[in-house]
């Protein structure tokens, strides 16, 4: 009788959500047997899409978490997200994201009490450990949240199903599809726009593509549409009716000229990589761009961040009042409580003196409020930042943080991560390509794309993240800060190193904390548009002896690596085009093992100048710098997988005819790497 009762309440509160254009989180804490039996009772009484997230689907509309990012923009009534093995953070706030006015989002979760020790398979994604681990930290907080809540609903198996007193709630009147006063004041300037660049950000429901649609039907001339994908332009379309045109990105960039239009509309923008968007831009008198601002990767406060910092002339909008629910929504609060979304205001910040904290995580229970304004500072200020660095930062081991404060509030923080360590024969066997386990960026990178076999083996504190409230740059907060993390590093670390998107600006902040330049990368990053960098701090002898050979190792590379690298680098070059003992090694690494090219650049070079064999193919790319296509059609060579093969039989020959014996000695030591697991 009792849960029958409840059951009647549950549809009587469901009802009154789509009255209040809310949506709420309802928690299944149990055995699996046990929530997937309430999920079907709970889909059958309940009539809507219930989309099932997760594997092992047990509806039939369902999505796997990482295709989640693909329903940007659809809508749906009533979800499931099954964390019941493991809880990917993104996913669960891109769900939510997606939910309309009057869904319940049923959340699966294990025993309650056991679900802060069980593993997380989502963990095997961030925590760089070779098995999934439990993630205390993160469900302890968690299940604050979720008690805090008065608004969502917990249901534990063995106990009854318990509907709080939901406070009444004004009735929600949903759009009418007349312009909502922000949408139509952006309308407005948008009808009147010279040519140029107009960006619109807001977080997830605003009415982002629902204006932009609008604005297709409104303007004189023809309008163009391009997203990353057309599923998600369903409510784009819908507003622009009969106006809507659209084009993938694809074809639009393969040949831009053959389009011609007043506007582009490109929706979801942050989803496109820089460079690409660079061009379209270019291209079209009139761009409109759309983004979600939310911290999930690829959406938009990077871009804001990097890509439209970068642009000269842009108007940015940004709408606030949620279109898709009503103010106030439980769901919508409870997953921004979770996430840290909510940022810090960054309009203003004390001025007072500083004083720096070693932050160390709780040792069990939720984590200090600390660590959560920490969070919320790197997130503000890094484009890459996104939820899964919130459960790295809580659960993984192996960090370390530094907060400075002044009159109690968080105005710096860094994040070190502990990398490094390898044995021998495993740094050995990442320098020859032949394996790269998770984890440890730097300390790898060092050993698979510098000139050190060993350097794996020694240790380093990398600087994953730091910041410092824009409001107090240029105080030497940010030095201040690394200096300290140098003198606690000093016990255990061989160097403290950093991996970052190289600017000018950057690398003068680097430089001035003592850090040495060791490599840049010969790609610009898609997401950021910039090429990585690597520099190195050196703490003990060993890790002296390192950044000089890697330092040096640069600078004679440097006239080799530069006409790859359209950004003009601060090494001073030393010309040098004899074969040495490392070109040696790094050349036998390329011909017998699989160092990337990337990496042999100014050795294979070197090698050029010192051998008069042909050698086709590697002097078309590596000295001529032709692309893969061009040389594997003058070749009439099948890809750039056999190219790579040609290349490296190509370095055996010169090899093998600079110096017979030296050849065969490397080659028997590198086989032997192979085989070493
Ligand atoms: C791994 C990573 O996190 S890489 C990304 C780094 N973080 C970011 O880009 C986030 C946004 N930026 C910031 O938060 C800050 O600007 C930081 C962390 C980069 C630097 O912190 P700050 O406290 O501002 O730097 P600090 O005052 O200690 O600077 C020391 C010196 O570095 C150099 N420097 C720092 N910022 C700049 C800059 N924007 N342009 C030129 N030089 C600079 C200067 O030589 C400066 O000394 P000076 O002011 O006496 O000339
Ligand atoms: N003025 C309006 N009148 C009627 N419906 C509207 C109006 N503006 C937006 N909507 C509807 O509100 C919902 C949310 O709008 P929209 O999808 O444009 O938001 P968004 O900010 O792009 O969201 P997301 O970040 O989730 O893609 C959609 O169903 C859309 O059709």
């Amino acid at each position: 009788m009792a849960r029958i009762d409840a059951m009647e309440q549950l549809r009587q509160a469901t009802a009154s959500m789509a009255d209040a254009g809310i949506r709420r989180m309802m928690i299944l804490s149990g055995e699996s047997v046990w929530s997937s039996q309430q999920v079907q009772t709970l889909a059958r009484q309940h009539p809507g899409d219930w989309l099932w997230v997760g594997a092992a689907p047990e509806l039939p509309l369902h999505c796997a978490t990482s295709a989640m990012r693909t329903l940007l923009g659809r809508e749906f009534l009533h979800a499931v997200f099954d964390a019941r093995n493991g809880l990917d953070a993104e996913a669960l706030a891109a769900l939510a994201g997606t939910l309309k006015a009057g869904s319940w989002l049923v959340l699966l979760a294990p025993v309650w009490n056991d679900w802060p020790m069980q593993p997380d398979c989502d963990s095997s994604r961030w925590s760089e450990q070779p098995e999934a681990i439990p993630t205390p930290h993160f469900i302890a907080h968690l299940q604050h949240c979720i008690r805090a809540d008065s608004e969502c609903l917990l249901w534990q198996q063995h106990q009854p199903l318990r509907l709080p007193e939901f406070p009444p709630r004004p009735k929600w009147h949903a759009a009418s599809g007349a312009p909502f006063d922000e949408q139509a004041a952006i309308l407005n300037e948008l009808a009147q726009m010279p040519p140029g660049v107009a960006v619109v950000t807001a977080p997830r429901g605003r009415g982002k593509s629902a204006l932009a649609g609008m604005l297709l039907r409104m303007i004189p001339g023809k309008g163009l549409v391009t997203a990353p994908g057309k599923a998600a332009t369903d409510v784009l379309a819908e507003h622009a009716g009969e106006r809507f045109n659209f084009v993938a990105p694809d074809a639009l960039l393969a040949n831009t000229e053959a389009f011609q239009a007043d506007w582009l509309i490109i929706d979801e923008a942050a989803a496109i990589p820089a460079p690409q968007l660079r061009k379209l831009i270019a291209h079209f008198p009139r761009v409109l761009l759309t983004t979600t601002v939310q911290g999930y990767e690829g959406t938009g406060r990077g871009f804001v961040l990097k890509f439209c910092a970068s642009l000269d002339a842009l108007t940015r909008y940004t709408l606030s009042t949620p279109i898709r629910w009503a103010t106030n929504d439980p769901l919508e609060h409870l997953i921004d409580a979770v996430l840290l979304f909510d940022e810090p205001d960054v309009t203003s910040a004390p001025q007072g003196a500083i004083s720096l904290q070693a932050i160390e995580r709780n040792r069990e229970g939720e984590p200090s409020e600390q660590l959560q304004d920490m969070y919320r500072l790197l997130s503000g200020a890094h484009y890459r930042t996104s939820p899964l660095d919130w459960r790295r930062m809580l659960d993984a081991p192996g960090q370390h943080f530094i907060a400075a404060i002044s009159e109690d509030e968080t105005i710096g923080a860094t994040w070190l991560v502990e990398e490094g360590g390898l044995d021998e024969q495993l740094s050995r066997a990442v320098w020859a390509g032949f394996r790269r386990p998770r984890g440890n960026l730097v300390a790898q990178s060092l050993a698979a794309h510098g000139g050190s076999p060993l350097a794996a083996t020694l240790k380093g504190l990398r600087v994953s993240r730091i910041a410092v409230h824009p409001l107090r740059q240029r105080q030497q907060i940010g030095q201040q800060m690394i200096a300290l993390a140098r003198t606690q590093a000093q016990q255990g670390a061989d160097y403290l190193s950093v991996s970052f998107g190289f600017t000018n600006e950057l690398w003068r902040f680097w430089e001035s904390c003592g850090f040495v330049l060791v490599r840049v990368g010969s790609h610009r990053e898609a997401s950021s548009g910039c090429y990585t960098a690597m520099a190195l701090l050196p703490l003990t002898a060993q890790g002296e002896a390192l950044t000089r050979h890697e330092q040096q190792r640069l600078e004679r590379d440097i006239s080799w690596l530069q006409p790859w690298i359209d950004q003009p680098l601060p090494v001073i070059p030393r010309e040098e085009t004899t074969l040495n003992s490392d070109d040696w090694l790094e050349l036998a690494g390329f011909a017998f093992a699989h160092r990337p090219l990337e990496a042999c650049l100014g050795s294979l070079n070197r090698l050029l100048l010192s051998c008069d064999l042909p050698l086709n193919a590697l002097r078309g790319r590596v000295q001529q710098r032709l692309s893969v296509e061009a040389i594997c059609q003058q070749l009439q060579i099948s890809g750039r997988k056999a190219l790579l093969n040609v290349m490296r039989q190509e370095a055996q020959k010169a090899l093998e005819k600079l110096d017979e014996q030296q050849c065969i000695a490397l080659k028997d030591s590198l086989l032997q790497l192979q085989f070493f697991h």
